[in-house]
């Protein structure tokens, strides 16, 4: 017949069995250990771990066998004075086997103080994570080094609105911006006034998110208002494994976009003339007829993304033949670089502007409503009028006729549009010329 005590005793051993059971099953090396280190019990792992470090294949106390590698460990426990608690928490030990190639093994070492004669060692491999932790530090040292001493390169974080959350030291070299002072600044900050559109900077972040990236060269701006030409990349921050597709909703000021801002002046010049030839009108320096059909897909490609206004301005220089006869040809060339010059002062530097035939002149306004577009036609008009051309130190006077008209979802295309701004034009020459007018639907359509 079992007693009371009798149970008690079975239950205590089969939860010692347990224990046991649990110290050889489990997936980290543990000791138990007297104070002087003689080894009482080991599992697998500890036994698995310790056998490198062990002279003659024998294990039976863990401050001789960890000497090589922990020599203070003896002298550690033997000063811990509490009566129980931690001696010492994964503190790394690096074996340096013979046979072991590619570095040595790390391994992390606990020691924990049970009472006062018995201590407990948790060991553990820590190989695999110790390299990672070497090669993160490496790439930071490395990404570190890359960020602070290219000097022609300004790193900018961007949110989600595209205002900068932080940069490299290089920002103030390429920017001439001191880094405190821009922090929450929009990105446009770094192009000068009418080089972008608002409109145009949500686009550049709507083509990094579909692209990974988004890329354009031109005019930036300086802190102290000097100019630079200057390449600019915007790409999004890779979203992180195991974040969901797509990303959880960002807040508004984490970190979104990496940009790029280069100066790359000296590269400009070298390619400038390249360009040039292929893109601009030698006469006026304006856009050449193909640079301004590129513009126009390009502009017109991106209303269809973000439905927004687009205005097409056109100008012809009214009796111009007369000019021609009555003052000689270059005269005339004279009148023709004057309007370009006419036009590029009233006109912002996002706006395309053309010669897209003899004495014929476009000018594509992205993001310009139809009365805004005539403001800005008849500003040219009349500036025009005001300040004459001259050629060999004599004034000519002259007139332009413009005709303005806006894309609109009945169009087609672009063809659709030159073909209302030019029934515009006429209208224009048709009522006595050196004025604006606004394309109409014919009766018909009106109706
Ligand atoms: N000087 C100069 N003249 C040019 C150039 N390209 C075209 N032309 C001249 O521009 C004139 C255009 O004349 P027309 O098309 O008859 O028109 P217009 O005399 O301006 O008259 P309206 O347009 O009706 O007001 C022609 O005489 C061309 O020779 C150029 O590059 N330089």
């Amino acid at each position: 017949m079992s007693t009371a005590g009798d149970d008690i005793a079975h239950e205590q051993a089969q939860e010692y069995e347990a224990l046991l059971q649990f110290l050889y099953m489990a997936p980290v090396g543990l000791v138990q250990l007297a104070a002087d280190g003689a080894i009482q019990m080991l599992n697998p792992v500890s036994a698995q771990l310790l056998m490198p470090l062990s002279r003659d294949g024998g294990l039976t106390n863990l401050f001789e066998a960890l000497a090589p590698v922990a020599p203070d460990l003896r002298q550690q426990c033997a000063t811990f004075a509490a009566p129980q608690g931690t001696i010492c928490d994964a503190v790394r030990l690096y074996v340096h086997a013979d046979d072991r190639s590619g570095g040595p093994q790390v391994m992390s070492l606990s020691m924990l103080k049970l009472n006062a004669d018995r201590l407990m060692a948790v060991l553990a491999d820590v190989t695999a994570q110790d390299r990672r932790e070497r090669q993160l530090r490496k790439t930071d040292a490395w990404l570190n080094a890359i960020m602070t001493n290219i000097t022609d390169y300004a790193l900018v974080c961007l949110d989600r609105q595209g205002r900068v959350e932080s940069w490299n030291e290089s920002i103030e070299r390429v920017t001439g911006y001191a880094s405190a002072a821009i922090k929450g600044q929009h990105y446009a900050r770094f192009y000068p006034d009418g080089a972008t559109t608002e409109a145009q900077q949500l686009d550049r972040l709507r083509e990094a998110d579909e692209n990974g990236w988004t890329l354009d060269e031109g005019l930036r701006l300086r802190a102290d208002g000097t100019e630079f030409w200057g390449s600019a990349m915007i790409s999004p921050l890779p979203v992180r494994d195991g974040e969901t597709v797509p990303p959880a909703p960002q807040a508004d000021d984490e970190p979104a976009y990496c940009m790029i801002i280069r100066d790359i002046s000296d590269r400009r010049d070298a390619s400038e003339s390249l360009r040039k030839a292929a893109y601009s009108d030698h006469l006026t320096g304006l856009s050449n007829r193909r640079a301004f059909f590129e513009a126009a897909d390009l502009e017109l490609a991106r209303r269809k993304k973000a439905l927004r206004p687009v205005a097409l301005i056109v100008i012809d220089a009214d009796h111009f033949k007369a000019i021609n006869d009555r003052h000689g040809h270059p005269a005339g060339d004279a009148v023709l670089s004057h309007l370009a010059r006419t036009m590029r002062s009233v006109c912002r530097q996002v706006d395309v502007l053309a010669r897209i035939g003899g004495e014929e002149f476009a000018i594509i306004l992205p993001s310009v409503a139809l009365d805004d577009a005539l403001a800005i036609a008849e500003r040219l008009r009349a500036e025009v009028e005001r300040t004459p051309a001259s050629y060999e130190q004599q004034p000519i006077t002259y007139s332009i006729s413009i005709g303005v008209a806006v894309m609109d979802d009945t169009l087609d295309g672009f063809d659709g549009l030159i073909k209302r701004a030019d029934e515009a034009l006429y209208a224009a020459k048709r009522r006595g010329r050196n004025q604006v007018a606004c394309w109409e639907p014919p009766p018909a359509e009106q109706a």
